[in-house]
């Protein structure tokens, strides 16, 4: 697909700012280089001790998250200039840069520190000492371009910043790839990506609004505002989807942001990527608050008292556990610990206990008192015996067996008399939604209730640290060996005893435990990936985009991954698909959060142009949800249409616009309704090269065939939308979806109907 290069336009002060602008670059190749050689000089550190070996990682780490950051300030690296009234001009781009004189103003700020705001919110009527504000644009390292306002005036304008860099911005072709905004950020949002990042901050807005674009920057700018803390504990983003989430991808690291972990709800438990589906009514059911005491019946449930006694045989001898036995042990193991798993070795252990017991009756003795007392060596022995009998254990298994989250829920959704015990008071209907066989693929909404079983469940590691202990002293025996082998080796020539006491060997200079903790491998994953492997991790920040549709089990997993409760939501209340999604905010927020959040909205809409959006602003009203549309900051070039083309033309008209649209400049989706995907897909697919559709829908290689859940949150230049009768009446939400659908264009939009055009529609007929 053909992208458009901007054209050199004249402008009186075009060759002083590009001698300006070839100085920055020439700073950034100059810091870049030391850089470089840092980070090649640390690379090269001799580690003589586990300190100077984490000093060295932690070097490396710094200087390699340095490099990134400056190769990523290349592209666009400066955005612009504010003339200030009462001083010189302030130069505005991606990073900061020192000038030679160190007192005065740095030769370019980052766009992130707090001088570099009056850029983004400076007006006529506030000027906030700003007499004119420039932006720049560059292609490569050339200037190509200067946009001038004047603040002067004290006339109020259209209330936008850099209207003439805006424009441009929004009217150039899609890549499929998100970009980011650093040139041309809104007064409205610079406040929310600024704002303190105590609670929770929701962003509620309308579709292109910017939402996502804010949340990220939001995240370069906390990452940039408390990097030291944040660069600890790191920050997550949440996207509903993986096609989101490569659509979203490149943005931070083009703000040299690249410790950032994002996850869709299906990844958020490590090591699982839950990507099946299921009906919008079971994900519901899965979602609501109280799937907890479900849970935590479930958990209960497997804690067995059975109805009558049980047998088990040790070395011929049959011995008896009544229901009291089994009572008794099970509350001296839930008094012990509220985890099931690491309160089973209690059970176990009273188990045991009684059984052997039990046995020393059988065979003639008495353990705790009477005639034939036991000395403690044979009380060990039968104890031993009658754990390792594979019937005992089988035993213990069945009351109070060792259960992982995923063994817990497949196990409960596989059997209806399960799911009924941990359901009192449920309908049959709603309990059936819960039922599942084995073997089925996990889903997105089964993500927080495996996490939730986890809680309860809790993680037996004492094999794991057994390991770890074992490998430790391992690698003590090796480092001892090693050190063993240096000293042999040492030079047996000398004659002299005065003179071999003088020489060193590697003992005299390193202990073995030195030595193997030397051996130990470094950590050297990032932050990102240390917390992507560790479901105990919890995050600095957390940013959740197309927050309204996050069930409330979400929410707990989220809130439950950020005590602090710093975090980001943004989304839009009249796009909710899911039924366990959002209707108001502080109904979904109060009960995670309770008062410690707030709300600021963005009102206008820099993707679709006001022909389309008013087309979609039907729908959005004749859907009930109350909620306005936002204003369109631009009119658009085509005209929206709509076409009937009868159930037979249907498929083949699709193909054929698309082909039409995909020769021209710019990205293509096809948005239909689910059951129709795979036919529109393998029509398109017939003319045109590079069609994809699904969670692998990839738009920076050719046109893509998406549902409205799919397309949540994405953009195109072109987008087909087909069968909106079907999308209405399909989706549990379905005015919800068919505005999440027409809201998608940059430029064109189509629709495309089987029978006749649904009457909320009427105005494209
Ligand atoms: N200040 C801006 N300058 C340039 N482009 C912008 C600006 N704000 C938003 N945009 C562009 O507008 C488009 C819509 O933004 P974004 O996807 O963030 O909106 P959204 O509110 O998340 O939409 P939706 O609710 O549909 O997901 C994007 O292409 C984004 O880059």
């Amino acid at each position: 697909m053909p992208t458009t290069q901007p054209e050199v336009v004249s402008h009186p002060e075009i060759d002083a700012e590009q001698q300006y602008v070839k100085e920055l670059y020439a700073r950034l190749d100059a810091a870049r280089d030391l850089a470089e050689r840092r980070l090649k000089q640390a690379i090269s550190w001799p580690a003589v001790d586990p300190q100077a070996l984490q000093e060295r990682d932690a070097t490396v780490r710094f200087q390699t998250e340095r490099v990134t950051a400056l190769d990523a300030a290349e592209a666009g690296l400066c955005v612009g200039r504010i003339d200030r009234t009462d001083d010189g001009p302030l130069y505005i781009g991606r990073i900061g840069l020192a000038a030679d004189d160190a007192g005065g103003d740095p030769a370019l700020v980052d766009w992130r520190a707090p001088a570099a705001r009056p850029f983004y919110t400076a007006t006529p009527v506030h000027p906030l000492g700003v007499a004119r504000r420039r932006h720049i644009r560059t292609r490569g390292r050339t200037v190509v371009r200067l946009d001038d306002e004047v603040l002067t005036g004290g006339v109020a304008g259209s209330g936008l910043t850099g209207e003439a860099a805006l424009m441009a911005a929004l009217d150039t072709a899609r890549t499929g790839r998100m970009t980011d905004i650093v040139r041309t950020i809104q007064a409205e949002q610079d406040r929310i990506i600024r704002a303190d990042d105590r609670g929770v901050l929701v962003v509620q807005g309308g579709p292109g609004t910017g939402k996502t674009a804010v949340a990220l920057h939001r995240a370069a700018y906390l990452l940039y505002t408390h990097r030291e803390r944040l660069a600890r504990r790191g920050l997550l983003v949440v996207g509903p989807t993986p096609t989101f989430l490569r659509y979203i991808a490149d943005v931070l690291p083009s703000l040299g942001e690249t410790g950032v972990l994002l996850a869709g709800l299906g990844q958020l438990r490590p090591g699982l990527d839950a990507r099946g589906t299921e009906s919008p009514e079971t994900a519901a059911v899965k979602g609501r608050l109280e799937m907890v005491e479900v849970l935590e019946r479930a958990v209960a449930d497997r804690q067995v008292v059975p109805d009558a006694p049980r047998e088990v045989t040790v070395d011929g001898f049959a011995l008896r556990l009544r229901p009291i036995d089994v009572k008794r042990a099970q509350n001296a193991a839930r008094r012990a610990d509220r985890l099931h798993n690491l309160a089973r070795p209690v059970f176990a252990r009273r188990v045991v206990d009684l059984l052997t017991r039990r046995y020393a009756e059988r065979i003639g003795l008495g353990i705790d008192g009477g005639s034939d007392l036991l000395d403690r060596e044979d009380t060990a022995a039968l104890r031993r015996e009658v754990a390792e009998e594979p019937a005992v254990r089988l035993l213990v298994d069945d009351l109070w067996p060792v259960l992982t989250p995923e063994r817990l829920l497949t196990d409960l959704f596989a059997d209806p008399a399960r799911v009924a015990a941990a359901t009192p008071g449920w309908e049959d209907g709603t309990r059936a939604l819960l039922h599942r066989p084995r073997g089925s693929g996990w889903t997105p909404a089964d993500v927080p209730l495996l996490e939730e079983a986890e809680e309860l469940l809790g993680f037996d590691d004492s094999a794991q640290r057994a390991r770890a202990e074992r490998d430790r002293r391992r690698r003590l025996a090796e480092a001892q060996e090693t050190l063993d082998v240096l000293h042999g080796s040492r030079s047996i020539d000398l004659d002299d005893e005065h003179l071999e006491a003088e020489v060193l060997s590697a003992g005299d200079l390193i202990s073995a435990e030195e030595l193997a903790e030397r051996q130990r491998a470094l950590d050297t994953r990032t932050t990102a990936e240390r917390a992507a492997a560790d479901r105990t991790w919890t995050f600095g920040h957390v940013v959740v985009d197309e927050a309204q549709e996050l069930s409330a089990m979400a929410w707990r997993l989220l809130v439950r991954r950020c005590p602090t409760r710093s975090m980001t939501a943004v989304g839009d209340l009249a796009q909710t698909g899911t039924l366990a999604g959002a209707a108001a905010w502080d109904e979904t927020l109060r009960p995670h959060v309770g008062d410690a959040w707030r709300l600021e909205e963005l009102t206008v809409n820099y993707r679709t142009p006001a022909e389309i959006m008013a087309v979609a602003a039907d729908v959005l009203a004749a859907g009930g949800t109350g909620a306005s549309a936002p204003r369109s900051v631009r009119p658009g070039t085509a005209e929206p249409w709509a076409e009937v083309t009868g159930e037979d033309g249907l498929a083949a008209r699709a193909a054929g616009v698309v082909e039409e649209w995909a020769a021209q400049e710019g990205t293509t989706a096809v948005v239909a309704p689910a059951g129709r995907v795979a036919e529109l897909t393998a029509a398109v697919a017939a003319r045109v090269d590079g069609v994809s559709s699904g969670t692998d829908a990839d738009s920076s290689q050719g046109p893509v065939v998406l549902t409205p859940t799919e397309a949540k949150g994405l953009e195109f230049d072109a987008v087909l939308v087909v069968d909106p009768q079907r999308v209405l009446d399909e989706g549990v939400r379905g005015y919800n979806d068919l505005y999440v659908a027409l809201t998608r264009a940059t430029q064109r939009l189509g629709v495309l109907s089987a029978g006749d055009l649904p009457a909320v529609l009427a105005r494209l007929a």
